[in-house]
C-alpha cells in the first residue's frame, strides 16, 4: 500500500504558554482533495507552516510523500506547491514572465519550458494573456495564475490558501474546475478555507479543527449527515416559546431546536415519523404557517462543532 501524501501524529505547537495546535494526528490520502477547515486563530495556518517545513514542531512528527519533514525540510519544499492568500505575483511582469521567474528559482530545466507554460496557461485558460501585464488582470485571473505557477515544478502535493477569496461567483466556478482537474490527473491538493460551500463541492474529505484539535474529520457528506437527516424550518405566530423549545427538543430523534423570529428550526434524525411528531407538538402550542424541509448544511455541523460561525 503506498504511504499518505501527509501523515501528522500527535503534532503539537507551543508559543511560550500558549497551545495553538494540541496533539493534532491525521492523515491525508494521495491523490484527494482534503480540506482544513477552522474558526480564525484555529491553528491551520501554524499546521501548514509545519508541514510545509517552514516552522518546527513543539513535539510530534509530520511525513510528506515519505519524508520525515522534520530530516529533509528542502525535499519537502521541492514536491510541495504552494498557493499563498495574497498570490504573490510581479504585477508589472507578464504572465509569461512571471512563470519563467518562478521556473528559475525553482530550477525548472529550460529544456521544453516553452511548451510546459503554453500548458499550463492552458489550464489557467489565460493563453490568450500570455504577453499581458499582471496589474491588468481580475482577481479571478490572478488566482489561477497563481495556482498554475504553483504546478511549474510538477509537485505531487498543491497547498492552496483559500482559493477563492475575494473573486467573483463566476472565477470561482472556473477555479473549482482547475482544482479539479489537477485531482484528475493525480495530484494530492490540500486547501484551507473560510468558505464551507467551497470545501463541500471540492474536498474528498474535510478536518474540522478548533483550539489546535481535531473535532471532526470526515467526507462532506457524512459530516451533514452526522448531525442530524433533515432541517424543518417552520415559521409560525408567535414564535414559540422556550417551554415549546423544551418540548421539541425532549421528543424522540430530535438533535436540536432554535425558535427565534417567527421562525423555529428543527433538526432531526429518523425521516418522516419524526417529522410528524414535531408538527404535532408545534401545532398544540402556536399556529404553523409554513414547513420547509432540508438537509442540514455544513455550517450548521461546523457551528454544533465549534459554537462558531466560520465566516466571522
Ligand atoms: N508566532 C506566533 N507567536 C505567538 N502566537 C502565535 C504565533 N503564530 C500564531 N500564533 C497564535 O496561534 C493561534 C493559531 O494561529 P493560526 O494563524 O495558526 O490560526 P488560523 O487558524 O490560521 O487563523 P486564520 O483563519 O485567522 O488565518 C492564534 O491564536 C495565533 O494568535
Amino acid at each position: 500500500m503506498t504511504e499518505p501524501a501527509i501523515e501528522l501524529t500527535g503534532l503539537t505547537k507551543r508559543f511560550g504558554s500558549f497551545t495553538a495546535v494540541d496533539g493534532l494526528s491525521l492523515s491525508v490520502e494521495r491523490g484527494e482533495i482534503f480540506g482544513l477547515l477552522g474558526p480564525n486563530g484555529s491553528g491551520k495556518t501554524t499546521t501548514i507552516d509545519m508541514i510545509s517545513g517552514l516552522s518546527r514542531p513543539t513535539s510530534g512528527s509530520i511525513t510528506v510523500l515519505g519524508t520525515d519533514v522534520l530530516t529533509d525540510p528542502r525535499k519537502i519544499r521541492r514536491s510541495l506547491g504552494t498557493v499563498p492568500q495574497e498570490n504573490a505575483l510581479y504585477e508589472e511582469l507578464t504572465a509569461e514572465a512571471n512563470l519563467k521567474f518562478h521556473a528559475d528559482l525553482f530550477e525548472v530545466p529550460r529544456k521544453g519550458l516553452d511548451q510546459k507554460i503554453t500548458a499550463l496557461l492552458e489550464l489557467a485558460q489565460l493563453q490568450e494573456r500570455r504577453k499581458s501585464r499582471v496589474s491588468t488582470f481580475s482577481g479571478g485571473m490572478k488566482r489561477r495564475l497563481a495556482l498554475v505557477r504553483a504546478m511549474l515544478h510538477e509537485p505531487e502535493l498543491l497547498y492552496f490558501d483559500e482559493p477563492t477569496l475575494g473573486v467573483d461567483v463566476q472565477s470561482r466556478h472556473d477555479l473549482w474546475d482547475r482544482i479539479l482537474e489537477l485531482k484528475a490527473r493525480g495530484t494530492t491538493v490540500l486547501i484551507t478555507s473560510n468558505y464551507l460551500e467551497e470545501a463541500n463541492a471540492l474536498c474528498d474529505r474535510l478536518a474540522i479543527i478548533d483550539r489546535g484539535r481535531l473535532v471532526a474529520l470526515d467526507s462532506p457528506s457524512r459530516l451533514r449527515h452526522s448531525f442530524g437527516d433533515t432541517v424543518l424550518e417552520m415559521r409560525t405566530h408567535p414564535t414559540p416559546g422556550e417551554d415549546i423549545v423544551r418540548r421539541v427538543t425532549a421528543l424522540p430523534g430530535v438533535v436540536s431546536a432554535i425558535a427565534s423570529d417567527g421562525s423555529l428550526k428543527v433538526t432531526v434524525e429518523g425521516g418522516a415519523d419524526v417529522t410528524g411528531k414535531v408538527v404535532t407538538e408545534v401545532v398544540g402550542w402556536t399556529s404553523l404557517q409554513e414547513i420547509q424541509s432540508r438537509e442540514p448544511s455544513l455550517d450548521e455541523v461546523f457551528l454544533s462543532l465549534t459554537g462558531k460561525e466560520l465566516r466571522e
